[in-house]
């Protein structure tokens, strides 16, 4: 059994009554795991075909499974084709709340590592804007990296605080999603350094930039729009405290019930649903507001489209590596590279924009070379080498080795299908184009 802070506990006891010792106990088990697809890259049948575990359904989404395994999710070769997102499954909760649509436009304002905001990916099936921010630059990287793995077309990645970004995209969404930095308590089984972490004066700072973050979150929704917050611990100063602070000081939302039954009703009666351990999950609170006041939106139009030759050659490319007509999307440069931009594009000037849409190609001296992005959103490819799933070549090509390849120029990598990275073909040899950052180590 974990050793747990006294303050925890007792507010624990006074909160939950007759439940604690149930509460207690499950301290004295693994914590849940498990798997949520991507169905932007497969369905459920083809993601477990590709596992060497089983998925048990969870309530959450129907996307979101609970799975054991031993070796590690993220060296299997479906993880690196982005077929699934590991995640704790009551963590699946706030977007099941958000229910996000193709051709909406979408913010998730506190998005790092990306489980959230790739869930929103799918749910919008490449059609919309989905906006990620994570303020904090050092958690940026692996959102960028977590939307390309799983194939995120229609996504622009920025860094910026609240304060800085949401007055620029006042009234420009249809969904947003606050999945706030809280105390953690629901975190305490999985990563025991949150409970050193944990203090009373935590908790309370917490709650204190869950509001600060909330008001700025308020400007962006359009009206009629939905915002959802989210957090993963159980203290009522966050979640119930936080919701009636917010609605008090924004009568321009109004709670709305979540009609999904996952979890169990808030401890304040229809603000939100909260989900312990005893529920199946690690602990989560989830709310649901919808803005009945106006909100002009002032954002301009995206108006830097790549135009003339390159825009011409880009698109000559994408043609020759997959098939079908390429006339007519939006691509844009930045620095040295060429992106596929998201329709519904706003000015994105002065908002910390890392990445608008996806990386498809370097512009080298004479010619264009293709990245791994470009592949990672793209189903049928021209040149396609299909590797066994459970074989000793991908883990090899994960590893960054070359591989024996029949054919010619740039080449897809797929497992059951689905794309992996690429390589460049010539000589009967594959050479690895997987980028070094994400290969497999030892
Ligand atoms: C609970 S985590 C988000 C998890 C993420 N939504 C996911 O599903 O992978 C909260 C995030 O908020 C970020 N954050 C910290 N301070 C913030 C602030 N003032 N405004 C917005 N986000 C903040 C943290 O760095 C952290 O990445």
């Amino acid at each position: 059994m974990m050793s747990l802070p006294e303050e925890f506990l007792s507010r624990m006891k006074t909160q939950l009554g007759s439940e604690f010792p149930d509460f207690l106990d499950c301290y004295g088990r693994p914590a849940y795991r498990g798997v949520r697809l991507n169905t932007l890259k497969c369905g459920v049948g083809l993601l477990k075909e590709s596992l060497p575990f089983m998925l048990t359904a969870s309530p959450f989404s129907r996307f979101s499974f609970y799975a054991d395994y031993e070796g590690g999710f993220g060296r299997l070769p479906a993880h690196h084709a982005g077929m699934f997102y590991s995640q704790e499954p009551s963590a699946s909760s706030a977007v099941t709340a958000l229910d996000p649509k193709p051709g909406e436009r979408i913010l998730d304002l506190c998005a790092a590592p990306g489980g959230k905001a790739t869930q929103i990916a799918g749910a919008m099936e490449g059609k919309g804007l989905l906006w990620a921010n994570e303020p904090v630059r050092q958690r940026a990287g692996a959102l960028l990296s977590n939307l390309e793995r799983m194939g995120a077309v229609n996504a622009v990645v920025s860094c910026a605080y609240p304060q800085r970004l949401c007055p620029g995209l006042a009234g420009y969404f249809d969904r947003v999603l606050v999945d706030a930095p809280c105390s953690g308590e629901g975190m305490f089984r999985r990563e025991p350094r949150t409970i050193e972490e944990w203090s009373p004066e935590g908790v309370r700072a917490c709650a204190k930039r869950q509001l600060a973050i909330l008001d700025q979150a308020a400007l962006t929704v359009k009206e009629g729009g939905v915002l959802v917050y989210s957090t993963c611990t159980f203290s009522y100063e966050e979640n119930e405290g936080t919701v009636k602070c917010f609605l008090s000081a924004h009568p321009e939302f109004i709670a709305e019930r979540i009609p999904h039954e996952f979890g169990r009703e808030d401890m304040a009666g229809g603000l939100g649903r909260r989900i312990y351990p005893m529920e199946g999950g690690e602990g989560h609170f989830v709310a649901r507001f919808r803005r009945v006041g106006e909100n002009i939106c002032r954002a301009g139009e995206y108006r830097d489209l790549l135009k003339g030759g390159l825009a011409a050659q880009a698109q000559r490319l994408l043609e020759e590596l997959f098939p079908g007509d390429k006339s007519g999307l939006g691509l844009a440069r930045a620095g040295d590279k060429i992106f596929l931009l998201p329709e519904k594009l706003p000015e994105l000037s002065g908002l910390g924009v890392l990445r608008a849409g996806v990386e498809l190609f370097e512009v080298r001296k004479d010619r264009l070379e293709p990245l791994h992005g470009a592949f990672m959103c793209h189903g049928p490819c021209r040149n396609t080498l299909e590797l066994p799933i459970d074989g000793p070549e991908i883990l090899a090509y994960l590893r960054g080795e070359e591989l024996d390849c029949e054919g010619g120029g740039y080449t897809a990598v797929c497992v059951n299908g689905v794309v992996t990275g690429f390589g460049k073909a010539s000589g009967g040899r594959l050479k690895n184009r997987y980028p070094k950052g994400l290969r497999n180590r030892g």
